[in-house]
């Protein structure tokens, strides 16, 4: 077990009033980003039936930072996305976002988050365009016809925008649902293997809606197994392993070689590498 030297961010974090809820209620990035960590977990448990998924996870990230979890296959990197997505309900423990309280206050939760995850979310039986005109809808978004335009144009599918989704390819879902992700300018984005599926001009997209949301203080966790990724895109790293961190650190603090040999020596493999 590596001792997290995330500890000291966290309680300064915490340390500053999160009287969560209503600080967290401004639209203001900035008082938001004053004020509440972006995501805190407090000794988090989920068991599916007998087995348990999550053992006691307690994590702080801050507004702005892009967490990348990382961890093999099974580690429960996915149940603590949909935890915090408000999907799944856990065992124990607790988790808040932007200050809402997650299971309590799911309608909070709900509007500052933005979530890719494996099932698409989309409509298979609305046209693309119609997808996302029902989610500016949902949203209340002004000029919703104008800027689902942009961002179709954005993600390359304009053209095929009136066919129904059902008839994309699991490529052109996963372009749907990026646009969807963009159009709701979420504060906290919640990404489980956000790059699978995707060609290389929609992946160049992704990455510099994650960096242009970064500066404006989203933050953004990204699981996944490829460590590269990890490094390329996230500030810091935490490894999920049979449900408990085992590690968490700045990226600046530990090295891509010596992360991989560290779990390598405890016979873990890395996928996608
Ligand atoms: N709905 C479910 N019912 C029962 N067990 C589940 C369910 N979802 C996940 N699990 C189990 O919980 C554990 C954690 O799974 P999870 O999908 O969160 O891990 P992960 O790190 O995201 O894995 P992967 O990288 O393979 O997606 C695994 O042992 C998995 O089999």
């Amino acid at each position: 077990m590596v001792a997290s030297s995330r500890a000291v961010v966290c309680a300064m974090a915490l340390e500053l009033p999160c009287s969560g809820f209503q600080m967290a209620r401004s639209d203001e990035v900035g008082e938001f980003r004053r004020t509440v960590p972006a995501v805190e977990t407090r000794a988090l448990v989920k068991w599916y039936g007998a087995h348990p998924a999550l053992r006691g996870v307690d994590l702080c990230v801050g507004p702005g930072e892009i967490l990348a979890l990382l961890g093999p296959n099974g580690a429960g990197k996915s149940t603590l996305l949909r935890i915090l997505a408000g999907l799944v309900r856990p065992t124990a423990g607790s988790a808040q976002v932007a200050g809402f309280e997650v299971g309590r206050n799911g309608e909070g939760v709900r509007r500052v988050i933005g979530v890719l995850a494996h099932g698409h979310q989309l409509y298979e039986t609305l046209t693309g365009r119609e997808n996302l005109l029902f989610a500016a809808t949902m949203l209340g978004l002004d000029r919703s016809a104008e800027r689902v335009a942009e961002v179709l144009a954005k993600v390359g599918l304009e053209t095929a925008a009136e066919g129904r989704v059902r008839t994309f390819s699991s490529g052109m879902k996963r372009r749907l649902a990026l646009a969807k992700l963009i159009l709701r300018e979420p504060k906290v984005m919640l990404l489980d293997e956000p790059f699978t599926n995707l060609d290389l001009k929609a992946a160049k997209l992704l990455e510099e809606f994650l960096m242009t949301s970064k500066a404006a203080g989203v933050t953004t966790l990204l699981a996944t197994h490829d460590l590269t990724l990890g490094f390329t895109m996230a500030d810091r790293m935490a490894v999920l392993q049979q449900g408990r961190v085992v590690f968490d650190a700045g990226r600046d603090e530990v090295s891509q070689e010596s992360l991989r040999s560290l779990f390598s020596i405890h016979g873990e493999l890395w996928g996608g590498e």
